[in-house]
Formats: C-alpha cells, structure tokens, sequence
C-alpha cells in the first residue's frame, strides 16, 4: 500500500516540486501518495484570515488555532503523526526519517510568520504522535521548505523508492563518519589528479584510504559525530589522527 504524505499550508503552490524527479516516480509507482492542501479552505471569514497579533505582545502574528483544527480534523487519519517543522523543534535526524518511512504515511503542518498557537499541536497529540521539529539553525520564512526537505529524506527510505538499496544503506552518516571525496573520469583534470591510490586496484589499501579520507573530513568539518560514535569504533591509531 502506498505511504500518504499530506501537507498543509498557505502556499500550496510551493509545494509542487514534490511531484517532480524522484518523489514523481514513486507516486507514479503508487509507492507513494501525495496531497497538498489550502490552509486557507478552512476560514470562514470572508478575509479567509489566518493568523492574529500575539498574546502578551511581541513582534509578528501568530496562526489562529481554529483554522487549523478544522483542517487537521479532516485530512488527518487518525493515529497519523504530526510533523510541524519550526525553529523550536528536535533536530530533524536520518533515524526519524527512519522510524517516520516505517509507518503509514504522515502530515505536515507548515507554519508561517512566528508559529502556530501552541494549543495546535497540544491538542493534536490527544489524536496522534507530534513531532515539533527543525531541519537547521537558521531562520526561514516559513515551514514549506523543511517540509520539502523531509519529505525528500522520508521517502527515498520507502521499500521500492531508491534502486539500488545499497546507495540507501552507504549514505553518509551510515558508519557516523562523513563520507570522504569521489572522483570520477578521468583521472588527470585541469591539473588536478584523481588520487592514485584509487587507480591502484589494491582494494585494502583503497578501503584503508578512504577510511582515513573519512576519519579526517569528519575531524574537520563535524568533530561533534566524532564525540558521539560509539566505544571501539576508531582503533588507537584512528584516534591519533
Ligand atoms: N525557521 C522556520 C520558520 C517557520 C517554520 C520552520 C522553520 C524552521 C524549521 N527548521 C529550521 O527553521
């Protein structure tokens, strides 16, 4: 059966790249289905207003609750989670892209200006889990380009999606480490030369290379997945890298 994914927002025009490439295919497959809705269809007001000053003041609107729960209520299987993307949120991680391809489907609240009223997702949790999540440390408009962003790292997780599940498997952060550089043809570009080590054929001195390409990429650019890799996973001579 096929993983539905339902999103809401003020934009829907935003979200048309979600039947573009990759996500296309898969929907063409029946692998996955895909449903953008108009925040907007569940105003009553002749304005079609989302969004109010806030409480206790302070710069910016806040989306109404109301518009929201007629929405939720309708385009939301029961026991279906929740994903709010705001700045506020868990960091959106591989192993929630992980747990969240695992189960039915999903729908996705986008937020614009300063959020949604907090009794939204309280109140969502009594029909359902919420996940209240950020895809990064910077600020943007609004929700619809998280959700792109998750929507991607969900559904290429989903059985039948990405050919090649080894490619799935051996992405970066499999082993906790960054993945080190690629080259391809040919092997001597513009003065820049392909590593000969990678020309050799020697396979364990190629494997012990791209070890090592890895360990100090990730030393550089991301010492923090270094702190967090498990006990035994760099040897002595690793670790003096
Ligand atoms: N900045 C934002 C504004 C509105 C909705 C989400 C975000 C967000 C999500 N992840 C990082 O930022």
């Amino acid at each position: 059966s096929s993983f539905l994914i339902q999103v809401v927002t003020i934009f829907p025009e935003y979200l048309a790249p979600l039947r573009q490439s990759l996500l296309g295919k898969a929907a063409e497959r029946g692998l996955v289905d895909i449903a953008v809705h108009d925040l907007r269809a569940w105003t009553d007001d002749v304005h079609r207003t989302v969004d109010d000053a806030p409480y206790g003041g302070g710069p910016g609107m806040v989306m109404r609750p109301e518009p929201w729960a007629r929405a939720l209520e309708e385009v939301r299987p029961p026991g279906t989670r929740l994903v709010v993307p705001t700045p506020a949120g868990r960091p959106f991680t591989q192993a929630m892209a992980a747990e969240w391809a695992a189960e039915p489907g999903l729908v996705f609240a986008c937020g614009r200006y300063e959020g949604i009223d907090q009794r939204v997702a309280d109140w969502a949790a009594e029909a359902g889990p919420v996940s209240e999540v950020s895809i990064g440390d910077y600020v943007l408009a609004g929700g619809e380009s998280a959700v792109l962003v998750m929507v991607e790292a969900v559904t290429r997780l989903l059985p039948g999606v990405v050919g090649n599940r080894e490619s799935v498997e051996f992405d970066s952060h499999a082993d906790g480490l960054l993945e080190g550089p690629s080259y391809t043809r040919p092997a001597s570009w513009r003065g820049h030369d392909v590593p000969p080590v990678l020309l050799s054929g020697d396979h364990a001195a190629i494997a012990r290379w791209r070890r090592e390409q890895s360990l100090r990429r990730t030393a550089a650019r991301r010492p923090d997945l270094l702190l967090r890799l498990p006990e035994g996973a760099l040897t002595e001579a690793e670790r003096q890298l």
